[in-house]
Parts: C-alpha cells; sequence; structure tokens
C-alpha cells in the first residue's frame, strides 16, 4: 500500500472568533438566553458547531439527547412547556419565529413576552427554562431546527405540557 499516514497534512492550531453579537434587542425572560451560532463557510458549503462544552459556562448541563425538528411552512408547535427540562433549540436554517410567555408565579419577567426571529438570518441557539410557554412558528420554506434538551426523552413520561394553538388566555396570535 503506497498510502501512509505521513501523507496527510494535520490541520494547524487556530483561535475560534468569539460570537457575542447581540441576537435580541431588548429584555429577554429570566432565564432565558440566546447565543449567536458561527457559520463556517466555505466553496464546500457550511459547517456549523450547535452546541459545544469547551469554553462553556460552568453551569451548562451536559448534552444527552439530540432531536431534530423539521416544520413544513406556516406550522405551529405550542403551546407548551416543561416541568423538568431546558430546551437548547439551535436554529441555523430557514426563518423561525419563536414566541415565550412567562407565566412563572413571582419570576422577576412574570407576564412577559419575547418574540425572537431566529434562523439564517440570525443563527443561535436558545435557551428556554422550564415553566416558560413557547411556541414555535416555520415563516419560511421547509426547514429544520436542532434541540438539544438537558434531560433524555422519555416515552413512558413525557416531560411536555400542552395548551392548544391558538388560546385567548396567550395574549399573543402569530400573523
Ligand atoms: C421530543 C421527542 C419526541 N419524540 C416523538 C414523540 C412524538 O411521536 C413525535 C413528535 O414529538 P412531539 O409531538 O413531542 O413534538 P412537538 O410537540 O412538535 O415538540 C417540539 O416543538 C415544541 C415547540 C418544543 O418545544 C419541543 O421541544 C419540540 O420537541 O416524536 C421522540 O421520539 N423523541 C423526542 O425526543
Amino acid at each position: 500500500m503506497d498510502l501512509k499516514l505521513d501523507n496527510f497534512k494535520p490541520d494547524e492550531p487556530w483561535i475560534p472568533e468569539k460570537t457575542d453579537t447581540a441576537a435580541h434587542d431588548g429584555q429577554l425572560i429570566d432565564g432565558v438566553t440566546i447565543t449567536p451560532i458561527k457559520v463556517y463557510g466555505d466553496h464546500r458549503g457550511e459547517l456549523v458547531e450547535l452546541l459545544t462544552l469547551r469554553d462553556a459556562h460552568p453551569d451548562e448541563e451536559p448534552i444527552v439527547h439530540v432531536y431534530r425538528v423539521t416544520a413544513v411552512p406556516g406550522s405551529i408547535r405550542g403551546w407548551v412547556y416543561h416541568e423538568r427540562q431546558a430546551d437548547r433549540l439551535a436554529y441555523t436554517q430557514g426563518h423561525f419565529r419563536i414566541v415565550l410567555y412567562d407565566i412563572r408565579k413571582g419570576s422577576p419577567t412574570e407576564g412577559m413576552i419575547n418574540v425572537l426571529e431566529l434562523g439564517e438570518d440570525n443563527p443561535a441557539r436558545l435557551r428556554i427554562p422550564a415553566f416558560v410557554v413557547h411556541a414555535v412558528q416555520n415563516r419560511g420554506e421547509t426547514a429544520s431546527f436542532v434541540n438539544l434538551p438537558t434531560s433524555i426523552y422519555d416515552p413512558a413520561m413525557p416531560d411536555k405540557c400542552r395548551l392548544k394553538y391558538p388560546d385567548p388566555s396567550v395574549p399573543y396570535e402569530f400573523d
């Protein structure tokens, strides 16, 4: 065999740029974070890190469960909240509107609504804490997003409470 390991050239070490540009103006619901995602594009296409524990905040929970959702145009998933897990939703493609509603009693942002636009124009990872009500609308062509929730999905005890959209008790309607 002619091919030897020495024929390959290792990648050089490099230092990633900080991706700390604001992905949202205005106050976020308590516990919600938006972390911009850097897109590495070249002639072959694109690569994105959806979540890494490298340089992560020490409180960042490990990655235990990952799934992809594909949404057809105009579809709305919600309203839902989780009792135990936080969602860590990575939006890098398409055009999604995510609406959050804080109904947690005693929360410093109780009653607040956040309307977020994430996807290819604003690639970011959104953390939604437990008990924050949310819904996701696909405003573009069929596209996917990835969730890396902080808990493993248990089919025997799904951690998801639902309220059918629309509901007059939620002061938000998608256009
Ligand atoms: C989450 C999950 C679901 N499933 C199965 C259960 C159902 O048969 C099917 C669809 O799941 P579900 O109806 O729970 O998905 P949505 O209600 O659209 O929920 C999604 O949209 C809302 C807005 C979110 O916040 C959730 O995080 C996100 O999961 O996939 C699995 O097999 N594994 C999983 O990890």
